[in-house]
């Protein structure tokens, strides 16, 4: 299956999907030196972004996120591709400056097309962007 949307920043990478049909809060609530998703009552409480392909609405919660993903980067920890419905400045900004691969305006009917856990490849050039799930 292939899913299209804009792209955010350029890359390919290949990873098992991490899902959330909800937003994502990264400062406070994803523990930047494991890359653990820490806030409370989340779907994705105590799962791991490190080298996943992140689908996921939209972030939430203060623009420091975009610097918890660059921590994570620094660190080895973030995410290999980020993929969201909607686009926001936290993700925007937080993967061009950690050089994560992304892409968003993804339909929001795909989130229930898409296994969690599934093996997944985003590819993102200047003009195009699409997520290639294998599973
Ligand atoms: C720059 C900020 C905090 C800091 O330096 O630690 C403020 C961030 O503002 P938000 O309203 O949380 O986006």
């Amino acid at each position: 299956m292939r899913i299209a949307g804009r792209p955010v920043s350029e890359g390919v990478a290949r990873g098992q999907v991490l899902l959330s049909r909800e937003p994502i809060t990264f400062f406070g609530g994803v523990d930047p030196k494991t890359s653990e998703v820490v806030e409370p009552s989340h779907p994705l409480k105590g799962e791991k972004l490190a080298g996943k392909i992140l689908v996921f609405p939209h972030s939430k919660g203060s623009t420091v996120g975009s610097y918890v993903l660059l921590r994570m980067a620094k660190r080895g920890v973030a995410p290999a591709g980020v993929v969201t419905v909607r686009p926001d400045e936290v993700v925007i900004i937080g993967c061009i400056i950690s050089g994560i691969p992304s892409m968003t305006g993804i339909d929001e009917a795909s989130l229930g097309k898409i296994r969690p856990g599934s093996l997944a490849e985003i590819r993102v050039g200047r003009s195009h962007a699409e997520l290639v799930l294998y599973e």
